[in-house]
């Protein structure tokens, strides 16, 4: 048998000759599937790859360090026992990472996922439940699944859970990773190691989707939990209630006496003095008796203007995650899951169409979906890309790109300092970004040559036609650069398209 044919790797002292690493670690995942719950085979472990097998151990990879971390301290027994049984004799499990995706955010939770790590004891912390098919369901026989709140009219939000938000219908790509992770990591381990959780991101990205899938996993687990899914207007609503009616004290029982709290677009607490004020109390009261809180917001604490100082560093004081726009394949995967669940049959090159119209709202993309196929079955037209065109109507009004949006997001994304963008620094990465910035300036602006040279620090018009040509044709070779380039230009659009409102804030 010629051993180096098998991929990825490996060598096989005591495994039957024509057994390749792909094949046991498939067998492996199937073993571990059958075993855990789907949210939990989906978000830790689906994603591990076999990087390489010895007689002595096993090397597997994760997508970032937050999951090593904690696969390493929750599943670590699982994966051992599933290798064992599969091979027939153990091995050592070495767990690896690859480099965290949402790189703006990268050391952030680098660092706070050490740190909780270390925090915590061991002794003291149980694994989290490994129930299985927790989905969907929310109803149950026992208990109230949610604090019905009296008297409250005009919310925002609904305060009960939407039974669609939840983990399994939660497409994860590269830009809602490591938010998606944090959140799974609460719904199982809630009150210990990320609290509070602060997920932050663009309107229409998942946020809500992700509090509730908590809340969802949370009472599938323990359905007398007490669970809280709030919007911050209606915090306020009910605050203003209770004063008026002289309430407070059962105002603070309904708040305090409860094992989670979500509180959906924290951001609107911002100028409202007593609000956070009361605010501030039930969250210390929450926080001291170990109970999780999840915010999220459309910005991150220390941008949320005249927030109390003592409030932001509540907030930021556990793990702070964000959702960024996703990128085409992402967008595909989310229109695909959804017509699957909606049991919709659409051509690929439809998918492909819409996701390819709508980039930095996954509503809006939603939207354009329900918007196709209500025209499609009513008109009986087949679907296809010309028939559907009309009536998604893509919101492509012209946004205004100015150099410095550019560089900003350049500077933001590709982690690199704005002074080194405009610099003459011939370090790799910042020529790179340099000339990525170039390129973009060239697609989305309507600058000359020698203005783009001007905004990067004086260059001079041929090295920015060089630079266009060659971001050009990476473009074309390689397929990372092709999707770095289109996060960039969603991200773009997205800051230009909220400039406007953003002014008349
Ligand atoms: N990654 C994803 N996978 C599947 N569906 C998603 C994903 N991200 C967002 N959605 C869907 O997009 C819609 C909008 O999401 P959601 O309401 O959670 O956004 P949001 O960030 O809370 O927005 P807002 O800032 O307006 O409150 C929902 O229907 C949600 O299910």
């Amino acid at each position: 048998m010629n051993v180096s044919a098998l991929t990825p790797s490996i060598v096989l002292a005591k495994m039957p000759v024509d057994i390749s690493l792909e094949t046991v670690w498939n067998q492996v995942l199937e073993l571990l599937e059958s075993q855990l719950s789907r949210p939990t085979y989906e978000g830790w472990i689906k994603t591990v790859v076999a990087e390489e097998l010895t007689t002595e151990r096993l090397t597997i990879r994760t997508p970032h360090p937050f999951a090593k971390n904690w696969l390493h301290k929750y599943y670590f027994q699982n994966i051992n026992s599933a290798v064992a049984e599969i091979l027939g004799y153990p091995v050592e499990i070495h767990i690896v990472s690859s480099p965290n995706p949402n790189s703006s955010n990268e050391a952030l939770v680098e660092d706070e996922s050490d740190r909780t790590t270390l925090q915590v004891d061991e002794a003291d912390d149980p694994k989290p439940s490994d129930l299985k098919n927790s989905d969907t369901k929310t109803s149950s026989a026992k208990a109230p699944v949610l604090l019905p709140l009296p008297e409250i009219s005009n919310a925002p939000k609904n305060s009960t859970l939407n039974a669609k938000y939840v983990f399994t219908r939660f497409v994860v790509g590269a830009t809602n990773r490591m938010a998606h992770a944090a959140a799974l990591a609460v719904a199982e381990s809630p009150g210990r190691e990320f609290n509070p959780l602060f997920l932050c991101g663009g309107v229409g990205l998942g946020k809500t989707h992700l509090m509730q899938a908590i809340a969802h996993y949370r009472l599938e687990i323990d359905p007398a939990a007490r669970i809280f899914y709030v919007s911050t207007e209606q915090f306020t609503n009910d605050l203003i209630t209770a004063i008026r009616k002289d309430s407070m004290q059962s105002f603070r029982e309904h708040y305090r006496d409860i094992d989670m709290i979500l509180v959906d677009d924290i951001q609107f607490i911002e100028g409202k003095e007593y609000t956070q004020e009361e605010f501030f109390h039930t969250f210390n009261t929450l926080y001291e008796s170990g109970k999780q809180i999840i915010l999220a917001s459309d910005r991150p604490p220390n941008q949320i203007p005249k927030l109390q100082e003592r409030l932001c560093s509540r907030f930021s004081m556990g793990l702070i995650a964000d959702i960024q726009v996703p990128d085409l394949e992402t967008r595909m995967a989310i229109l695909q899951k959804k017509a699957e669940y909606e049991n919709l049959r659409i051509p690929s090159d439809v998918i492909h169409y819409i996701a390819a119209s709508y980039t930095s709202n996954i509503r809006e993309l939603e939207g354009a979906l329900v918007r196709a196929v209500a025209y499609i079955s009513i008109s009986g037209l087949p679907m296809t890309i010309e028939n559907v065109a009309p009536v998604l109507n893509p919101p492509k009004e012209p946004v205004e790109v100015s150099a410095e949006m550019v560089l900003d997001v350049v500077a933001e994304l590709m982690n690199i300092d704005l002074a080194d963008l405009q610099s003459n620094s011939r370090r790799r990465e910042i020529s790179q970004a340099r000339q990525v910035a170039m390129y973009l300036m060239r697609q989305h602006t309507n600058l000359s040559l020698p203005k783009i040279g001007e905004a990067l620090g004086g260059k001079d018009h041929t090295t920015v036609m060089y630079s266009c040509d060659k971001v050009t044709q990476l473009q074309a070779k390689d397929a990372d650069t092709a999707q770095l380039i289109r996060q960039l230009s969603d991200r773009i659009y997205f800051v230009a398209q909220s400039q406007p409102k953003a002014n008349k804030a």
